[in-house]
């Protein structure tokens, strides 16, 4: 016999209740505690309140003119395993926030992979470009003081292995993913925060939008552990990664808008240097 409550509906009252506490990073076992009181099974009531916050963001979305929701990867459900078991590598899931959504991964890179992608940065470094929306042009951004170097997907071994990994770990395929970003900041080097989606409404971005779609999520690597400074930083949220090597932290965007709360950026290196590792992941097929 089926579950009666699989076919209840949550109360638009709750639903937008069930947001606020979203929004100020309850735990969802507090939204879940009062369906579970009104016997809710406990995987019905997760789906019901997924479904419908999900729902209730999309008709929001469209009352509002608001960018439509895009698929995004999503590594891990809440409160699951600790650790996800790939291929080539156990990960571990540190840290896991649906508003912004965020998880922060541990033990995603080895150290010899770490040590291996600065050997092959350090000889290329180039002052870091930031895309400017208004013309398309790649330029140097005042609020961008770190070197760095793209690498093409797939370009050695190393690349394939860590991108294969990623396409694992987040169920996305290769092909949808930027070439790795590698970026250096050095004492007092920072990325003031910013959004890493473009912004359909800038002339600029029409170009890079025509070459694999919309970015919906970013994956930053450490390839070091700063002596002090360099955590990556969500400040709608007040919230901070710190850099250590190996671990890596993902956030999506499921719309190339503010309201997904996923304004970011590399706070300053207050002492030593601060290696990381970018992957973006594109709604198609980057080329
Ligand atoms: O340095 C960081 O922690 C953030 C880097 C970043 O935002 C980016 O590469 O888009
Ligand atoms: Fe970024």
């Amino acid at each position: 016999m089926q579950n009666e409550s699989e076919h209840r509906r949550l109360s638009v009252e709750f639903v937008e209740w069930a947001l606020l506490q979203a929004q100020a990073g309850a735990n969802p076992e507090v939204m879940l505690g009062p369906l579970i009181e009104q016997g809710w099974e406990e995987g019905a009531a997760a789906d019901a309140l997924d479904d419908a916050m999900r729902d209730y963001l999309q008709r929001h979305a469209q009352d509002h003119g608001l960018p439509t929701s895009l698929p995004v990867p999503s590594p891990v459900r809440n409160n699951d395993t600790g650790e996800i078991v790939l291929p080539d590598r156990n990960v571990r899931v540190l840290c896991n926030m649906l508003l912004p959504r965020v998880v922060v991964f541990g033990s995603l890179l080895s150290d010899e992979e770490c040590a291996a992608f600065i050997e092959l940065a350090r000889p290329r470094l180039r002052r870091s470009d930031t895309l400017n929306l208004d013309t398309g042009a790649d330029e140097p951004n005042d609020g961008r003081t770190s070197e760095g170097v793209y690498l093409q997907r797939g370009q050695d071994a190393l690349c394939q292995r860590v991108e294969g990994r990623i396409a694992a770990l987040l169920d996305w395929p290769v092909e949808n993913g930027e070439g790795l970003q590698i970026l250096r900041y050095g004492p007092g080097a920072e990325y003031k925060p910013h959004h890493d989606y473009f912004d359909p409404a800038r002339p600029g971005s029409a170009k890079t939008l025509a070459r694999g779609g919309q970015r919906v999520a970013s994956l930053v690597m450490y390839l070091n552990t700063p002596e002090r400074g360099g955590a990556t930083v969500f400040p709608d949220v007040h919230f901070e990664v710190s850099a250590i090597r190996g671990n890596a932290v993902f956030f999506s965007y499921d719309r190339p808008h503010p309201m997904t709360k996923t304004l970011h950026g590399g706070a300053p290196v207050h002492a030593g240097e601060k290696w990381i590792l970018t992957k973006w992941l594109r709604s198609g097929e980057h080329h």
